[in-house]
């Protein structure tokens, strides 16, 4: 009996959260929140279509726990130089599904294509060369506190040295250049000798993008870059997504909490609901309907057993 209520009341609370949630979603929705700021230009549903394609996936499954589906037979194609956004409630598989993409979370099946090669088992030199194709940014920045920004944006370098070259921090002239003109066009070339412990966020997410762009990636997987950010340096980041998509070409893939930011920035959004992809189209086709069946949740799914 206290079992079972101590169940109903677990049940109630995790019911009301998500009730939350997709309430917050669709008030944001319907909202100009300031994030999005001003108009930003992104491609026509017809211009996604003609882009080539850099990555498939198909049939992708992940189980944490036997008999227990996290993704659920993921099948969609990532096209060069577009910016996709993820979207769905807390717990829908995002960052499973991010992680994925990396191998930095091994599925349990399905097929991971990227430039026409099969990355699904690959291993050792040859996953680390894959790697060094996919940068990554974080929530929570993932630098090295102690370390400058100069520092930590060099460490995007080191996929491609040797371990000796690693220890000691070997970096070429060019990387360092290079390192200096990448710091530059993301503003932050004032605090290239501050230690990052005394950055802000938004500069911190800077030295991020910094970081992953210096590995010279074909795509960039950010994992709910602005989810600890303030609206201003939520917006300066997203531009700046936005800004190495449109003219550097390279894949951008977001997962976002807020449907509004996915709406203004992204060329194409994918909806996960409980693991499963529930939309994969252009953000002029996401309205209210679209968001009720993406954040709407079969609630009974959600509790722990
Ligand atoms: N390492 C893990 N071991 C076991 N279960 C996990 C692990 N990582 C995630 N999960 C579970 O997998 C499901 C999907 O989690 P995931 O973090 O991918 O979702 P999400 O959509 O990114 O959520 P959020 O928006 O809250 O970050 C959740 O039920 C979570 O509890």
């Amino acid at each position: 009996m206290v079992v079972d209520n101590k169940v109903k009341e677990v049940k109630e609370t995790r019911t009301d959260f998500y009730q939350k949630e997709a309430e917050e979603v669709l008030i944001s929705f319907d909202e100009d929140i300031e994030i999005t700021g001003g108009e930003v230009e992104t491609a026509t549903k017809e211009e996604v279509r003609e882009m080539p394609v850099i990555m498939s996936i198909e049939n992708l499954n992940k189980e944490y726990s036997k008999g227990k589906s996290v993704l659920k037979d993921v099948n969609f194609e990532i096209k060069q130089g577009e910016l996709l956004s993820i979207i769905g409630p807390s717990g829908a598989g995002k960052s499973t599904l991010l992680r994925s993409i990396n191998r930095m979370i091994e599925p349990t099946s399905g097929k991971i294509t990227f430039n026409n090669e099969d990355i699904t088992s690959v291993k050792g030199r040859e996953l680390r060369r894959m790697r060094t194709n996919i940068g990554m940014i974080f929530q929570h920045y993932n630098l090295v506190d102690r370390l400058s920004v100069y520092e930590n944006v060099l460490h995007g370098t080191l996929g491609y040295k040797n371990s000796l070259q690693g220890i000691f921090s070997l970096y070429t002239e060019s990387e360092k250049e290079e390192a200096l003109d990448i710091i530059t066009e993301l503003g932050i070339e004032d605090h290239i000798y501050k230690r990052c412990d005394e950055l802000s966020g938004g500069q911190k997410q800077r030295v991020g993008i910094a970081r992953a762009l210096v590995q010279k990636p074909k795509i960039i997987l950010c994992d709910e870059p602005i989810a600890s950010l303030d609206p201003g340096s939520s917006r300066v980041i997203m531009e700046h997504l936005r800004k190495i998509c449109s003219e550097k070409g390279i894949t951008v893939i977001v997962n976002l909490h807020q449907v509004d930011v996915a709406k203004n920035y992204s060329d194409r959004i994918i909806g996960l609901n409980s693991g499963e992809v529930v939309f994969n189209g252009h953000p002029t086709e996401i309205d209210r309907e679209v968001i009720q069946s993406v954040y709407g949740t079969d609630f009974d799914d959600l509790i722990m057993e």
